[in-house]
């Protein structure tokens, strides 16, 4: 490291690609205010926007006219003194700023992610705030957005905190019990209340946990797989569906060979949907190699599109399958519980989505989870982990009982980061951008 502190006063463009209409720079730490002097010769008053001309410290020479804000620590994103410059978004309006900032003294550029780790050192969020700062950039969809805005103002912080105050209530029980424990009733007495408040967090718990496979769904998209015979039309669908010609369509059957992955947005839900080999028994090892491999991603999907042009039904371990009969257009029927479709003339694709997006809302659900990520899931069950060892029978011995209520509190506390989670920020901050 190049002797950075947290003492520095940063400075980065926080908004998008250049050029644009307009570029957002922010600034961070003591020297802000001072910068934007500098910079502009006014400082406006707290959180007002003023317009002014921005001039090089060194050579006056103008660079930009644009807006300046200036938001006083604590009070402010960051918990610091905060300076925003609105310029106008073109490369070198910026670059000649970014120059002239970086002239003055105490000044540097931002790491990727420093504005938010000075947020979370300083109090402003807390690790599940962050992570959820991190989904919110990240969302590509409506569920997406939603879950992430969740977790970023608090939803699980808040609920975390509330359990956390549960355990540390039994525990100040169970160690008033310890207290009188010669009183041999006294302890019996005094581990029935703190029992029942661990029993009745220990069912809270269970049930955010049980939920968290929807949250992490969610986040990462469901996966659909199209499977079925050879020639039955779904790379056609899968195209159809994708909008453009993403996988190769022919009247050979065995053309696709490969898994191809397509990712779209299905119903306000990210999906990835997958084109398979047909299924057939193959004496062409290649083909065989790409019929094992549809098998075995179809089987770990969220859900399966079985498609067949003659209406035969799916294998017994795809019977969850969504199922499809194609190509209606030459004519046949329609099993029942068949979805038609031809995707010569667009029948029945409507009918194909709303399956699919009837499929996500069973498996993603329409309320934001409250468990997002695999981390937080972890850090959940392990409180869980000594939650159900408290509720055990410690063969009189109080003092155990607490220290296993003491250890779910401490797996409370790294759920939200109130303890051990530098390499967890480390590893986030490295994914977040620059300005953030
Ligand atoms: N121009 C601009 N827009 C932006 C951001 C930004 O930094 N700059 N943000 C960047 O992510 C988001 C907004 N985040 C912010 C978070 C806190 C405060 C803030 O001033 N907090 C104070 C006062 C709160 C209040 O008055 O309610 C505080 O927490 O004490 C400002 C922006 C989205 N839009
Ligand atoms: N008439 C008609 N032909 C279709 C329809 N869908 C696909 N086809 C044709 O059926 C043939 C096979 O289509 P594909 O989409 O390549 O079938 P596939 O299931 O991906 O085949 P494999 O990759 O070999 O397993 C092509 O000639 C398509 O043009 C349809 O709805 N109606
Ligand atoms: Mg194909």
């Amino acid at each position: 490291m190049s002797g950075e502190t947290a003492s520095d006063t940063i400075f980065a463009l926080s908004s998008g690609r250049l050029p644009a209409g307009v570029a957002v720079l922010r600034l961070s730490g003591p020297e802000a205010g001072v910068a934007a002097l500098a910079l502009s010769g006014t400082l406006p008053p707290p959180r007002m926007a003023r317009y002014a001309a921005l001039h090089h410290p060194a050579t006056g020479e103008e660079l930009d006219r644009g807006l300046v804000l200036f938001f006083p620590g604590p009070a402010s994103a960051t918990g610091e003194d905060v300076v925003e410059l609105h310029l106008h978004g073109g490369r070198a309006v910026v670059a000649a700023v970014l120059r002239a900032l970086g002239s003055l003294p105490g000044l540097r550029p931002a790491d990727a992610g420093e504005f938010t780790r000075r947020a979370h050192a300083n109090g402003k969020l807390d690790l599940a705030e962050v992570e959820g700062l991190a989904d919110l950039i990240a969302a590509e969809t409506e569920a997406q957005r939603r879950q992430a805005m969740a977790l970023a103002s608090g939803t699980l912080s808040r609920r975390v905190t509330g359990w956390r105050e549960g355990l540390v209530s039994a525990l100040a029980l169970l160690e008033a019990g310890i207290d009188f424990s010669d009183e041999a009733d006294v302890a019996e007495d005094v581990a029935r209340p703190a029992l029942d408040i661990l029993g009745g967090l220990h069912r809270e718990l269970f049930a955010a946990l049980a939920d968290a496979a929807r949250g992490e769904r969610v986040r990462d998209g469901l996966v659909v797989a199209i499977a079925g015979p050879p020639n039955a039309g779904k790379s056609s669908l899968l195209n159809r569906l994708a909008g453009r010609d993403a996988a190769i369509v022919s009247p050979v059957a065995g053309t696709t060979r490969d898994v191809l992955e397509v990712h779209l947005e299905l119903a306000g839900q990210a999906v990835t949907l997958l084109d398979t080999a047909g299924l057939r028994q193959t004496a062409d090892a290649v083909e065989a190699e790409g019929v094992r491999r549809a098998l075995a991603r179809a089987e770990v999907a969220d859900a399966v599109l079985w498609l067949s042009d003659e209406g035969t039904s799916p294998p017994a371990a795809f019977a969850a399958a969504i199922c499809v009969r194609t190509k209606i257009d030459q004519g046949g029927t329609v099993p029942d519980g068949f979805i038609g479709l031809s995707t010569v003339t667009g029948d029945g694709i409507e009918d194909v989505v709303t399956a699919i997006a009837a499929r996500a809302e069973l498996l993603c659900g329409r309320e934001p989870a409250l468990v997002t990520r695999e981390r937080q899931r972890l850090a959940l069950e392990d409180a869980a982990r000594h939650l159900e060892r408290a509720m055990g029978d410690h063969g009189g011995h109080e003092e155990l009982r607490a220290e296993d209520v003491r250890l779910a509190v401490r797996a409370l506390d790294q759920t939200i980061g109130r303890v051990d989670v530098e390499d967890v920020l480390d590893r986030l901050f490295s994914t977040f951008c620059i300005g953030k």
